[in-house]
Formats: structure tokens, sequence, C-alpha cells
């Protein structure tokens, strides 16, 4: 139960609703026994009447009568209180159901890329959704069922005691064993759980992979082979819940072999009682419905057992994640001026998971109001280097100053709302059109979305749409082309007017004349913000106020378009090249 102790404070947040459940469930486990002394009341008079103890037959009819009466009334109430209990303690669990999913899903935010790298999608959607549902039958179904075996039993043992102490000890012989079998089976549960839980991680990563990648799959044709891995993982999955339904089985019988004991005890040890003269008729028939109104709550408590340690298998899982603390933190929290003079000195950079070292001793400037262009092969470290402005990441050695403060000690809400990002993959939601531009300015009117958007020269495309801007994205929705899908992207960043754009490879996609377009558009924006493009085009960088080429992570030239054209190097081959594709 150690992990399942983390839930506590959900527990205390709700203490008074489970307060009146636990009262509710005692007052309704106590109506749910009355009829049984009523019924040895019955029996007894019954056996009087019999014995010639009571020679009217109409004091035993009214006294049946009555016994009937308090019985229906007695079982009416337990019936309301029970229907109480469960709205009780169920609508608790999935309040705090959906406390839990907010708190885990607020933390997955706050992590680093790193993480996400880590940690593949599949396994992380397990987590909040079939990890948190496990947790929940503990916090609603098992919790409910513990306090219902709980007042029961403690209420039935004592009806029992007070009518014959001595046939109650015989009966509860069996209950050591119950306890020492509870807990072996209980220990293997949880063992089997856990392996439950990551098979089936590992079956929704490869689900929701081979869905994203249904493209890759489909045009290489290997959705057989596909097939076979999905069969291969999900066989594993079947077996790993065959043998963990193997120990839950062993609990019912078990319960209900228990109880059968306890019952030819009560007949066996009773009777003989009964024939000594120690114990009235009436007791036995007791003892036979106490011993059997017990038998669902000791049967459950197989089940709740099972639950309990699923829950706890679940709840390490996703405390597991939950005690990742996010590698990039913001250092204060009062908000900061950025007026967006970037500089980089002596900039090392490697990636933890890979041991890429991506920049080397990289230094440059770039104020407000100009523009950098970096160029360079791929993976020579040009992402890189806008990712680090953004503190995707945090450099281990050198220093990123913005208007010559360390970016590490700016806040980090402000530095991030500074900047105006495009990344080299546009990710756009399946949303409608406005929404994902607006994604940059929440509060935008839809002036400001059509200025955007025609900044970016789509807004052609957009009216073209029959739904115009309310056009939806993605599954639900149309596709865009790729270099639509880039122009959507840079809207979204220049909505906001940030006084950083950053644009990694976007302009890609599209051909030169929108290029142009674009790029003519955003000088004209651009003049009080610093823009840094990261491109494999000459023309996307030829206008820029500084340009860097980078080889392997180090600055191997740098300045302007004529100053380089001036130079031998990379960039000279490229312009030549350029210019020679364009005139064939
Ligand atoms: N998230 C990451 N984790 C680990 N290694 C990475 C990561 N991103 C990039 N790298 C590695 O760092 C190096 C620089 O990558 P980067 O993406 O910065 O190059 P790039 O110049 O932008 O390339 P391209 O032009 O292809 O986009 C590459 O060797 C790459 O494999």
């Amino acid at each position: 139960m150690k992990h399942l102790k983390s839930l506590n404070k959900f527990f205390l947040k709700y203490k008074w609703r489970l307060v009146i459940g636990f009262i509710i469930t005692v007052a309704a486990r106590i109506f749910a026994l009355f009829y049984i002394p009523l019924a040895g009341r019955s029996t007894n008079i019954i056996e009087n009447y019999i014995n010639g103890e009571i020679t009217d037959i109409q004091i035993v009819r009214d006294e049946l009568a009555w016994n009937i009466l308090l019985i229906i009334g007695a079982t009416l109430i337990a019936a309301f209180f029970t229907f109480l209990m469960r709205q009780t303690f169920i609508v608790v669990s999935r309040h705090i159901e959906f406390d839990l999913k907010n708190v885990v899903y607020k933390h997955y935010q706050e992590l680093s890329l790193n993480f996400y790298k880590k940690n593949r999608t599949g396994d992380l959607m397990n987590r909040i959704s079939e990890d948190v549902s496990k947790v929940r039958m503990y916090l609603g179904p098992a919790l409910m069922y513990s306090v219902t075996t709980l007042t029961s039993s403690v209420v039935v043992l004592i009806f029992m005691i007070e009518a014959a102490p001595l046939l109650t000890m015989y009966t509860v012989l069996p209950l050591p064993v119950l306890s020492f079998a509870i807990y072996k089976i209980s220990v293997a549960i949880h063992k089997r759980s856990t392996v439950v839980q990551q098979y089936l991680s590992k079956l929704n990563t490869f689900t929701q992979e081979s869905f994203s990648g249904i493209a890759v799959i489909k045009s290489y044709g290997i959705e057989s082979q596909t097939n076979e891995n999905f069969t291969e993982l999900s066989n594993g999955s079947r077996d790993k819940n065959i043998a963990l339904v193997k120990v839950q089985a062993f609990f019912f019988p078990l319960m209900v072999l228990l109880i059968g004991i306890s019952n030819v005890l009560v007949i066996y040890i009773g009777g003989r009682q009964y024939i000594n003269g120690l114990i009235d008729l009436g007791v036995i028939v007791e003892f036979l419905l106490y011993v059997n109104m017990l038998t669902w709550p000791i049967a459950s408590i197989g089940w709740v057992t099972s639950l309990v340690q699923q829950a706890e298998a679940s709840q390490e899982r996703i405390n597991e994640f939950l005690d990742e603390e996010p590698e990039i933190t913001n250092p204060k929290q009062t908000p900061d001026d950025i007026q967006g003079d970037i500089a980089f000195k002596n900039v090392n950079f490697t990636y933890d998971d890979t041991n890429i070292t991506a920049l080397k001793n990289v230094s440059f400037e770039v104020n407000s109001g100009e523009t950098l262009a970096i160029i360079g092969k791929t993976g020579a470290g040009k992402s890189t280097i806008l990712e680090l402005i953004g503190r995707l990441y945090d450099v281990e050695d050198g220093e990123i100053t913005i208007d010559g403060r360390n970016i590490q000690e700016l806040n980090l809400e402000s530095l991030r709302k500074s900047i105006g990002y495009v990344p080299q993959d546009a990710f756009l939601f399946s949303d409608s059109i406005k929404s994902n531009i607006k994604f940059g300015k929440t509060d935008a009117t839809d002036k400001e979305i059509i200025e955007a958007a025609k900044n970016a020269s789509v807004h052609k495309n957009i009216v073209g749409f029959s739904k115009g801007y309310d056009t939806v994205l993605g599954e639900r929705g149309i596709t865009l082309s790729g270099g639509q899908k880039q122009r959507v992207s840079i809207a979204r960043a220049i909505i906001h007017d940030p006084k950083i754009l950053l644009f990694d490879d976007c302009l890609s996609a599209v051909d030169t004349e929108t290029e142009e377009e674009i790029l003519s558009n955003l000088f004209r924006i651009s003049t009080n913000k610093t823009t840094i493009i990261v491109s494999h085009r000459i023309s996307s960088a030829k206008n820029a106020d500084k340009i860097i080429i980078l080889e392997g992570g180090q600055i191997v030239q740098q300045g302007t378009h004529s100053q380089l054209l001036n130079q031998e190097g990379y960039y000279k081959e490229l312009y030549a090249k350029q210019l020679n594709e364009k005139e064939m």
C-alpha cells in the first residue's frame, strides 16, 4: 500500500462525504441484519407452539405478522441506505479520478522535452487513462466493499456473540486460514498486475504509433508484418492477463469453501448444543443466516484485495512519472520585459540521450530589429540553436543571453511568450484553422487572424475552402498541403506580435514566389523584432543582416550575403548550385 498512500490527500479533500458514506454504510448493514433476530424469534414461537408451550394460535399469528411487517420495513430502509452508500462512495471516486487525471496531465505539461523523448506516447496515455481507472476501482468499489465487509462483519459478530458466544467462537475458526490465503494471493496478484499493465502500455504504444504512421505502413505494404507484430504483442498481453486471472480465480472458491466449513460447524456444534439444551432452535436458524449473510462480504475480500493490488501496481507507475522533476524550471515569478538582443557566448551542447555534441563553441550576436540567417548541412546543429533560445533544453557550457541577461535567469513564461517559434515539422491540432492560428493568441479578433494569415501568405488558400477559417483540420477534417501547414503555423507564430521570431526551415515546402512574398511581409512586420531564419535556401538568407554557416556544430563562416559570396566556402558553393538549379 506504499504507493497508494499518495492518494490520501484526495481522501482528505472529500473527508466529510466519506464520513457520511461510512455512517450510511453502518446504518444500511444494521437494517439489513435486522431480519435475522426476527427470523430466530419467529422460529422459537413456532417451536413453542409445536411444543405446546403456547396454546393460543392467535398469539403466534399476531407475533408472526408483526415480525413480517418489521422485516419489510427494515429491508426497505436498508435498500434506501444502500442506494445512498453507492451514491457517496462511487461519486467521490469519480471526483478523485478527475482530480488525479488533472494532476497527472498538469505534471506531464511541466516536464521537459527530454522526458517525452525517453517515454513513449502510448505509455504516457496508458498511465493517465488505464492506470488511473485501475486506481479509481480502489478509490470507489474497493473502499465501498471494504467498509461494507468491515461493518457487516463487526455487526454480525456483535449479534452472534450476543446470541451464543461459544458457538460464535467455533464459527469463526476458519478466519486465520482466510487471512493467510489473502496475504499469499495478494502478493501474487500485485506482481502479475504490474506485468499486465506494462504489456498494456506496450500494446498502446504499438497501436498509437502504427496508426500515426499508417501512411508509411501502407506505402511499404507491410500491413501483414505489422499485424503479426501486433498479434505477438497481444498474445503476450493475453497470456499475462490469463496468469493474473488464474490467481484471482482462487479467491472466490476459497472464500465459499471457508463459509461452507463455517456452516457445517454451525449445524454440527449448534445441533449438539441444542440437543444438550444449551441453545434454542432459533439460534441455529439465526447463525445459519448470519454466516450466509457474511458470504458475499467475505467472498468480496478476494475481489477487493485484487482491486487494491492492481491499483497499487498502477499507482506505482503513475507515481514514477509524478516524481519526475521538470528539468527546465522557472527561476522567478516576476515577469521580465524582453527586447530581444540575443547573444550566444561559447555555447557547447550535447544531447543527453544520444551523446551527440550538436554545438561546439558557438558565439554570435543578433539584436532587435535584425535578421540572422543560419545555413548549414543537415545535422549541423541549426535547429538546436533555436531550441536552446526557447529553453527547450538548457546549455551546460557557455551562455545564452537576451538583453544581456542569461536566459536561465529570465522568467520562463516571459521568455517563451516573447518568442514566435515555427518548428521544422509544423504541427496543427485537429481543430479549425481559426483555432489553430488563435493558439498563438487566444483572445485574437477575426481581423487579427486574417491579418496574420495574410502576412503568412495563406489567407487566399483559406478563403478558397468552403468553410474558410472554420475548416476543420486533421483526423476529422481536411489535410493541408505541406506548404499550407507551414504557412498556418507561421500565422500562429506571428499573431501575438512576439519580440523574437524563430523560423526553422519553415519555408522549405513553399515555392520560391510565395517564399519571396512571405519574406517581404516578414521584413515589414519585423522592424522592431529579432528574426532568426534557419534554411537550406540562399533565397531565404540573402537579405538577412547576418548569415552564419554551421558545419558539424561549429560556425565555419559568417557575414552578409555579399561578403560570403566573396569568400570560398559552403555558402558560395550553395549559391552557385541553387542558381544553376533555377536556370535549369
Ligand atoms: N532531440 C534530440 N535528441 C538527441 N539528438 C538530437 C536531437 N535533436 C538533434 N539531435 C542531433 O543533434 C545534431 C544536430 O541536430 P539539429 O536538428 O540541430 O540539426 P539541423 O542542422 O537542424 O539539421 P536539419 O537541417 O536536418 O534540420 C544531429 O546530429 C542530431 O542527430
